[in-house]
């Protein structure tokens, strides 16, 4: 069963439609890159999926016990977290609040979980440095420590390698990888950062207002959308991969990009 179902959603603010008709699945297990342009609508989708933003049209349905109080949240960087004046204990630690209910103290469940996420993170000896203080590498498994806490099921990613240097950048996602392959959490990421999204990710959604493309990896990166978005981000301001294409293709849909949605039933994640 899914985790969740995203069921010809249309979202938009003041009557604008930002997102339109989509309809997708994230599985247990699943890593989905969520990829398109500036303004594509990338950001407001992770607000509907959090119950933040609710649909002008469709439904999202959470599935295999999933609430949405229980998906772990690693929301973009801001100057203001950035400058989040507690320890890192504590800011590990408030991952647990959504999950406490009413209860006005943490747990003893809640500190061990916390420590075990620390440990995980390889960022126990930072307990009580200041968040502030924290390199922007640490900052983020801070913040990944936090969001692990949250959830078992499904981790939510919002660009999180922004403003890291390429080396910090490629240990963070390493650990998001093995987050995802050991513990089997699904992981759904906004990522600017296409040739590492066709690395790592098991699925890709390339969103322009809708899906243009919708399906595993490997299919994107042979698929025309896919190609012409890699070679563009590659050397930017040339685009390329068009003509290359077979002729009689009938893929292209508006706006010279191909639509492509893969059914559940192609899938085969080995979750199902
Ligand atoms: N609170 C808001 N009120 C009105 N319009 C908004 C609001 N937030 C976003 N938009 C508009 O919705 C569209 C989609 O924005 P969104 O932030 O979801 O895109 P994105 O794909 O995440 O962009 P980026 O890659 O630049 O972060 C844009 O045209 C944006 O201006």
């Amino acid at each position: 069963m899914a985790l969740v179902q995203c069921e010809e959603l249309t979202i938009a603010y003041e009557g604008q439609v930002v997102v339109r008709d989509l309809s997708f699945q994230i599985h247990p297990g699943d890593y989905l890159c969520i990829v398109g342009e500036n303004g594509s609508g990338k950001s407001t989708l992770v607000k509907s999926l959090l119950g933040l933003k609710a649909p002008l049209k469709g439904r999202i349905v959470l599935g295999d016990g999933l609430k949405q109080k229980e998906i772990g949240y690693l929301p973009q960087q801001t100057d203001v977290q950035k400058d989040f004046p507690a320890s890192v204990q504590e800011v590990v630690l408030s991952g647990r609040l959504n999950s406490r209910g009413m209860k006005p103290f943490y747990t003893s469940r809640d500190r061990e979980q916390a420590k075990a996420m620390m440990g995980l993170l390889g960022i126990e000896g930072l307990r009580r440095s200041c968040f502030r203080d924290l390199s922007g590498g640490q900052k983020q498994r801070v913040l990944l420590a936090r969001a692990l806490c949250a959830t078992k099921k499904m981790l939510l990613l919002d660009e999180p390698v922004t403003g890291l240097d390429p080396l910090v950048t490629a240990e963070f996602y390493q650990l998001i990888k093995e987050v995802n392959q050991r513990s089997g959490i699904a992981v759904v990421m906004v990522s600017h950062d296409i040739e590492s999204a066709v690395r790592d990710a098991s699925h890709i959604l390339h969103l322009q207002e809708t899906a243009l493309f919708y399906g595993k990896a490997e299919a994107y990166r042979e698929s025309l959308v896919g190609r012409m978005f890699l070679e563009r981000t590659k050397a930017p301001g040339e685009m390329a991969g068009g003509s290359q294409e077979p002729a009689g293709n009938t893929e292209i849909a508006g706006g010279g990009m191909p639509a492509y949605t893969e059914t559940s039933e192609k899938r085969g994640t080995g979750f199902d």
